[in-house]
């Protein structure tokens, strides 16, 4: 049975790599998907911009939603200090495998804790069954037309206090329009636009940030 991309991808990170070294993950990761085939990781300009957030929070507690390949994953938990975590979510048990190997290989596994299903379940257990008090920093980047209901969804869980930072990608392309308008007319968000490319390629795209007011 031939293999799939993320199998592709995943096999050219174990062989030219450096097992236990995040940030060559992250570069070789980018060389195959910018070379050879594009894949929907967040890509290296607009990882710069998740980088910058994540550093200006320094997250304690950290949740992704849509791990995919697990290259945010390894982008973010690179940054993180010790004793800080982050959670991410991913539905499809193929990229969950393909993204748990990721993690491994890049030697974060203890920093990160991949939760397999869908975030519309996994939201409302993290408080009881993950031990989340509140999130410091959320990063967006699944299903488009589920950032907005997720974003409820984590104020309706009191998972957010003021001060919690929601960072979403591709608002512009594939686009996130009714998230975007959600947060934007909300008094319980100060939203930033930062302007970028989609990854790979020169089209445009964008970051929103999205502070909770409390
Ligand atoms: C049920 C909630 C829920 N719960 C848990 N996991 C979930 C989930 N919903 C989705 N997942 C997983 O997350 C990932 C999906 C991510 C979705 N991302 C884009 O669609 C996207 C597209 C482009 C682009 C495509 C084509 C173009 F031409 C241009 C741009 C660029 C980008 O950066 C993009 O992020 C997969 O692993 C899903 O299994
Ligand atoms: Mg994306």
């Amino acid at each position: 049975m031939n293999q799939s991309k993320e199998q592709r991808i995943l096999n050219f990170v174990l062989q030219n790599a450096v097992r236990g070294d995040p940030c060559s993950v992250v570069d070789t990761i980018d060389k195959y998907c910018s070379q050879k085939e594009w894949a929907m990781n967040v890509g290296n300009e607009k990882g710069e911009i998740l980088d910058k957030t994540v550093e200006e929070v320094n997250p304690s507690v950290a949740l992704e939603l849509g791990t995919y390949c697990g290259y945010s994953a390894v982008r973010i938990s690179r940054l993180l200090k010790a004793g800080a975590r982050l959670l991410t979510v991913e539905f499809n048990p193929e990229f969950a495998a393909i993204a748990k190997q990721m993690i491994e290989f890049a030697g974060v596994q203890d920093k990160v804790k991949l939760l397999e299903g869908p975030s519309e379940e996994i939201i409302p257990q993290l408080k009881k069954k993950y031990e989340v008090d509140t999130l410091d920093f959320v990063f967006l980047d699944h299903w488009k037309d589920r950032y907005r209901p997720d974003t409820i969804l984590l104020q309706e869980c009191n998972l957010l206090r003021k001060g919690s930072v929601l960072l979403a990608d591709n608002v512009i392309f594939p686009g996130a329009p009714d998230f975007l308008d959600y947060v934007r007319k909300s008094p319980h968000f100060q939203c930033t636009y930062y302007p970028s490319h989609l990854e790979y390629m020169q089209v445009e795209d964008a970051m929103e940030k999205a502070v909770f007011l409390g």
